[in-house]
């Protein structure tokens, strides 16, 4: 059976690895000392539409000694991931499949150079969070993975079999770096939206916000376009239903950690691609406004907590 390692128990983690727990697949997730403890008294609790279950969960917080897996997840804010990354090497062997589900891309880059070769394409669509009691929760039926092979190699079948459980719609395809951008594109898009203007989508409609809502899609997609991945059709109109629903309840993770006063994903997510408009010559207005915006909230936190991260 496939050995599968999950690094972080969080909101997309721990969906996932409940899922795959559930199939009776062998997961070990590797997380921090609060989080073991919390997991080995209460065990991994997982709500979800159509089920809710607790599981015995194996957990980790160190991977010295361990022989590679053959799947490893990645499943934490990015700004954990370059400290992370080292620590994973005794997980990784030369047939081990790193799928990274971070929205963005420069954590591709960053898992590639220390993994050449090891990386495969990941995308999860799930809107998921983690209770104040560790339940993970995931709040509404989607919980799709898009996985595919970088530069013309294909996933592995053993994982395919793997990740073809109960509750994950799995999808393979052959152009997955499109898709991230796709991504991307939409989730900067609605970060910006969000940041910005600091409500739900249908409150920023009320208040007339539409064009903007308009601005910042068209924004993010041309960027992704310079960059040589045109947003599909079916892709801009998925972003535009999602974002211009009248009444509509959605915000971004992004806004949401900002309410909270997390440190958010903020440079990985609008940073990395305003500087990628930035050498493109692309304009980013929004993009560099609601920037801005994040890194004095950036700033704030680190007056506060007197710490960057
Ligand atoms: N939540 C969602 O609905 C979606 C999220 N995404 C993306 O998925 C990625 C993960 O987000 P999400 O799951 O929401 O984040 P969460 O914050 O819910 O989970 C991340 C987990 O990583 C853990 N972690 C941090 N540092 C370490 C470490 N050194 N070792 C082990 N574990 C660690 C944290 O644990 P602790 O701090 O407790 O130790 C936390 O539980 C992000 O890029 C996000 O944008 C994509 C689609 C939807
Ligand atoms: C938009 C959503 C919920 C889709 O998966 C997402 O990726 C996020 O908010 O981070």
């Amino acid at each position: 059976m496939t050995r599968t390692l999950i690094v972080g128990a969080g909101a997309t983690g721990g969906a996932i690895g409940a899922r795959l727990i559930s199939a009776g697949q062998d997961v070990t997730f590797l997380v921090r000392e609060r989080r073991a403890a919390q997991l080995a008294a209460d065990r991994l609790r997982f709500r979800a539409p159509d089920v809710d279950v607790v599981h015995t969960a194996r957990a980790v917080t160190s991977l010295e000694g361990t022989d590679p897996f053959d799947l490893v997840i990645v499943a934490v804010k990015a700004p954990a991931l370059a400290a992370i990354i080292p620590t994973l090497a005794p997980a990784i062997g030369p047939e081990t499949s790193i799928v990274p589900l971070l929205n963005g891309m420069a954590h591709i880059d960053l898992l590639e150079r220390a993994y050449p070769g090891r990386v495969i394409g990941g995308i999860v669509k799930i809107v998921a969070t983690l209770d104040e009691d560790g339940t993970v929760v995931q709040m509404t039926p989607l919980c799709s993975l898009t996985v595919g092979g970088l530069h013309g190699k294909d996933v592995p079948s053993e994982i395919r079999r793997t990740l073809d459980v109960d509750g994950i719609t799995l999808d393979i395809v052959d152009d997955v770096a499109s898709r991230l951008w796709e991504k991307w594109a939409f989730i900067a898009a609605a970060g910006v939206i969000t940041c910005l203007f600091r409500g739900t989508i249908g409150d920023i409609l009320a208040a007339g916000g539409e064009a903007q809502i308009l601005q910042a899609i068209a924004e993010c997609e041309q960027i992704a376009e310079a960059t040589g991945h045109r947003v599909s059709e079916a892709g801009h109109a998925q972003s535009l239903g999602l974002l211009t629903e009248s009444g509509s309840a959605f915000t971004s993770s992004l806004y949401r950690d900002l309410q909270h006063g997390d440190p958010v994903e903020a440079e990985h997510i609008i940073g990395d691609l305003a500087t990628r408009a930035a050498a493109l010559e692309a304009p980013a207005p929004l993009l560099n406004a609601a920037l801005l915006q994040l890194r004095t909230h950036h700033q704030a936190l680190i007056g506060a907590t007197g710490t960057s991260s």
